[in-house]
């Protein structure tokens, strides 16, 4: 990583890129009536992958950038069940068939907060809405402190194959400034549960930037998630937004590291992971040599969707649950973030979307060259350009933002092909965002590159 690049851009706030255009675009011209005419236009034969949300914690991580709440209630969790299973049967009557499935994620907030058999009957529900095959991939995102083996078991029950574990730093005094006290012991006792069950792909989320943490500090937390032997890793960069996120207010800005600190544990976290010989893949992943998501990076067919980094290679993306965001080939749609609005459109027997975008074919092709850039480090764009009929000197032509990116060295020019420079990796997002039509750099509420 480049010092002095991590100084000129490491500070502009841009988008991760979980999609393009990203989020903060989607309009609530966007309804259900939409969703409903785009579901029912699905090409025969399409693949879909499902995202479930589940946004309920039973107690608020202060960093927390997730779309969650907490709750004490669980009659409320059981309701919020009931409402993803009519979500289910209603988007799969609207497809008018039962389409089949490669990817199920559950994400939250905390999934695993249902109840054990509730989990069962979600499971059960969506197999019979859609065709569930053997092979397909089922990942479940868990906190490790709350995970009872009575969940393990109901999971096992359901196929679940993945497992994705909040682990973000093993520093007790890091977990005292973030209100997230997890011990060692904690997280390996559900390493192997899920191991015994059979779940056997594991990832551990890590965070670096959070309050207290040094390098000495990361790369602790990092020797003893060595020593569980996780598959994947996903580090993340702390992204503070306290205005958007109130919670955030209970972290001390103080003893949060600048920019050059943050930077050094990055580099020190993958460092440590490299020489563990873990695969670094895209902008915050890693993963054995043999694991899937490390193949799909050697051999270019990394994808990118709302959960960052995939395997998946479903054209059809369908959220289920507030909050969750749907892809399909028409374009992106949101549903209610706020649970009482979403599950009223539901129990009312309409779809819960609350906003959207329709693509347009310059939004295709720059899709594309943006998920190549967050993939791939690179992206032919002659070949790009020409699989949407468009020219690639006149898309160059509009992205002046690569200009500077090129002679400070961090972007490579041959022809048509696009490289960012190796020790540059980090500074993806900027490349990515030389091709965005829609980035407004007055309008920013998006974390630092690094
Ligand atoms: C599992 C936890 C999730 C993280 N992000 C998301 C989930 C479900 C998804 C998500 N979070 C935000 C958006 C944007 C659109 C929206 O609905 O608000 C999405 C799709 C909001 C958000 N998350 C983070 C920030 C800084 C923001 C607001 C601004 C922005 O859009 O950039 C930070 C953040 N959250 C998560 C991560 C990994 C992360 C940053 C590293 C978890
Ligand atoms: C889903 C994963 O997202 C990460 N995560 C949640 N909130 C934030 C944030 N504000 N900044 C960075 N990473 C975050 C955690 O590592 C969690 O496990
Ligand atoms: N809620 C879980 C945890 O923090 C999963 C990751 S955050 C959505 O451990
Ligand atoms: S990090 Fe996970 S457990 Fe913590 S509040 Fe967010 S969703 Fe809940």
């Amino acid at each position: 990583m480049r010092a002095d690049l991590a100084v000129s851009y490491g500070d502009e706030r841009l988008p991760r890129y979980t999609s393009y255009p990203t989020a903060p675009h989607f309009s609530p011209a966007i309804g259900g009536d939409t969703y409903a005419g785009w579901l029912a236009e699905l090409p025969a034969g399409a693949s879909a992958s499902l995202y479930l949300h589940v946004p309920f914690c039973r107690e608020m991580c202060w960093y927390c950038g997730c779309h969650t709440q907490i709750v004490r209630r669980d009659d409320l969790i059981a309701a919020y069940q009931r409402t993803l299973r009519s979500e289910i049967v209603q988007v799969a009557d609207t497809i008018g068939r039962r389409i089949k499935v490669e990817h199920i994620h559950f994400g939250g907030g905390t999934p695993t907060i249902m109840a054990p058999e509730a989990f069962v009957e979600l499971m059960a529900t969506m197999r019979q809405a859609f065709f569930v095959l053997p092979t397909t991939e089922i990942a479940v995102e868990i906190d490790p402190r709350t995970l009872t083996a009575d969940m393990v078991e109901a999971m096992r029950l359901s196929g679940v194959n993945r497992a994705s574990l909040g682990v973000q730093s093993f520093d007790p005094v890091v977990q005292r400034a973030i209100n997230r006290v997890q011990s060692f012991e904690q997280t390996a006792c559900v390493v192997d549960m899920l191991r015994r069950a059979d779940i056997a792909g594991v990832n551990f989320d890590l965070i670096y930037g959070l309050p207290h943490q040094t390098v000495a500090s990361c790369l602790d937390t990092v020797r003893r998630a060595l020593a569980l032997a996780p598959d994947r890793f996903s580090v993340f960069g702390y992204a503070h937004v306290p205005d958007f996120k109130k919670h955030q207010r209970m972290i001390n800005e103080a003893v949060l590291p600048d920019g050059p600190a943050r930077h050094d544990q990055a580099c020190a976290i993958a460092n440590a992971l490299k020489e563990a010989s873990y695969v670094q893949i895209g902008l915050d992943h890693f993963a054995r040599p043999d694991d899937s998501m490390a193949v799909a990076f050697q051999e270019r067919t990394l994808r990118r969707n709302f959960q960052g980094y995939t395997t998946d290679k479903a054209e059809v993306l369908l959220g289920f649950g507030a909050s969750a965001i749907g892809h399909l080939p028409q374009g992106y749609v949101q549903n209610h973030v706020q649970i009482g609005a979403y599950a009223q459109c539901i129990s009312a027997g309409r779809l819960a979307t609350a906003k959207g975008y329709g693509l347009t074919d310059d939004d295709r092709l720059r899709a594309d060259i943006i998920e190549r850039i967050m993939c791939e480090f690179g992206a032919d764009l002659g070949d790009i350009c020409a699989r949407h009929g468009a020219e690639p000197e006149a898309m160059l032509k509009s992205a002046s933002r690569l200009k500077p990116l090129i002679s400070d060295g961090v972007v490579r020019l041959d022809g048509d092909k696009l490289a960012v420079a190796r020790d540059s990796r980090f500074l993806v997002r900027s490349v990515a965002a030389a091709f965005d039509a829609h980035l407004d750099p007055g309008k920013q509420l998006h974390s630092r590159a690094v």
